[in-house]
């Protein structure tokens, strides 16, 4: 039976807040990797992280904080990845140990930019980490709600189903449930995508389109993200399953939800700078529109709601030509 031994989480946003916060109380010892020494201190002053999740109180005594990512990856076997996709290299750059034989995770929902990679490909490629070793943590799942303790689905992908059921069996608990699937490419695309229908929804709500055309734009979008992944992975997968379509539902409608809430801006006729600036915290979809629509130009896939997101924040077209030419798309 795998054991996934000493866990660490390399990330200090909200997400990885939540996921130390599911994990050590089954552990009660982690490794937590954090990019500035300040917000270690602060951290261990206060008992909960000083910027993100704060109502989240931890018992220092169990967890082994570092800002050297390479003390981490040394004493630790098991690494949860929750950094937002666009620094992911820049701290990854500073590993001087070797990953290939630790049980890599990526909660991350974004793609590797310049690379155009999804994360668990980034890791086999430039890192040697073998597929058996790379798994990815899906599912609707705001760090918010899960502070809360409100009950959540998490999904893990691995191709090594033992290893998949290791990790699920330490999340699991009161106010987590989890299953298990081997499609980790087309977890880690939906996860992506979903950002971007989240942003057009945003929008749509912005220029204050209603509920009828939301329910439209997202059955619109489920077909979209579904077309994508039978293109690029094109295993048998239920799209209804709650790693996909209900990521989709949580990111598209939820308050607490960031690229909801970014587009909501731009529809409202914020400039990107503005609303990057009121919102505080990272929105994927931003950056994932643009490495989805490079990915795109390989597949040659339909994906009208992407490229209309992408004319809008890249192309700077008006949000209302946009959207009013993919209203007129729409069956
Ligand atoms: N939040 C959520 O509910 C969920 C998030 N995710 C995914 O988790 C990942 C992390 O997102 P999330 O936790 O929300 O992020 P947050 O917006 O909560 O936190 C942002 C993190 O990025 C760091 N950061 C900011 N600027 C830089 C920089 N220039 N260089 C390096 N690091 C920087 C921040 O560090 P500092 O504080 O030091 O500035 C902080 O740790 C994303 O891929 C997201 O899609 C997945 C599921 C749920
Ligand atoms: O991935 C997430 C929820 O599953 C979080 O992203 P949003 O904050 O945009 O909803």
């Amino acid at each position: 039976m795998f054991d996934c031994g000493k866990i660490a989480v390399i990330g200090g946003g909200s997400w990885a807040t939540a996921i130390a916060k599911i994990i050590v109380r089954h552990t009660h010892h982690i490794g937590w990797y954090m990019r500035r020494d300040d917000q270690i201190a602060d951290f261990k002053r206060l008992g909960h992280n000083p910027t993100y999740l704060m109502g989240v109180r931890f018992d220092t005594d169990e967890i082994f904080f570092s800002s050297d990512i390479n003390k981490i990856v040394q004493e630790y076997d098991t690494l949860v990845f929750v950094t937002p996709s666009p620094y992911l290299k820049n701290h990854l750059k500073k590993l001087k140990t070797r990953i290939k034989d630790k049980f890599v995770i990526t909660a991350i929902k974004g793609i590797v930019p310049d690379e155009n990679l999804v994360c668990s490909e980034y890791f086999h490629h430039v890192y040697d980490v073998p597929y058996e070793n790379l798994a990815c943590l899906g599912g609707p799942s705001h760090a918010e709600e899960v502070a809360l303790e409100r009950l959540s689905y998490l999904t893990v992908g691995c191709c090594d189903q033992e290893k998949a059921q290791a990790f699920t069996d330490v999340l699991t608990g009161e106010y987590i449930k989890t299953k298990i699937s081997s499609d980790v490419i087309g977890i880690e695309y939906a996860s992506v995508l979903k950002n971007v229908y989240a942003i057009a929804s945003g929008i749509c709500n912005g220029l204050k389109y209603g509920d009828n055309f939301q329910a439209v734009l997202i059955s619109n979008a489920v077909q979209e993200m579904s077309r994508f992944l039978t293109a690029v992975h094109g295993i048998e997968r239920n799209i209804t399953d709650s790693v996909y379509l209900g990521d989709l539902l949580v990111t598209g409608y939820s308050n607490f939800s960031r690229n909801h809430t970014f587009g909501t801006m731009i529809g409202k006729g914020y400039s990107i700078k503005s609303a990057q600036i009121e919102m505080e915290m990272i929105a994927e979809g931003f950056f994932g529109t643009k490495c989805m629509k490079e990915i795109n130009r390989h597949w040659h896939v339909n994906m009208p709601i992407l490229d209309a997101v992408y004319n809008i924040l890249y192309k700077r077209i008006s949000p209302q030509i946009e959207i009013k030419l993919l209203t007129d798309s729409f069956r």
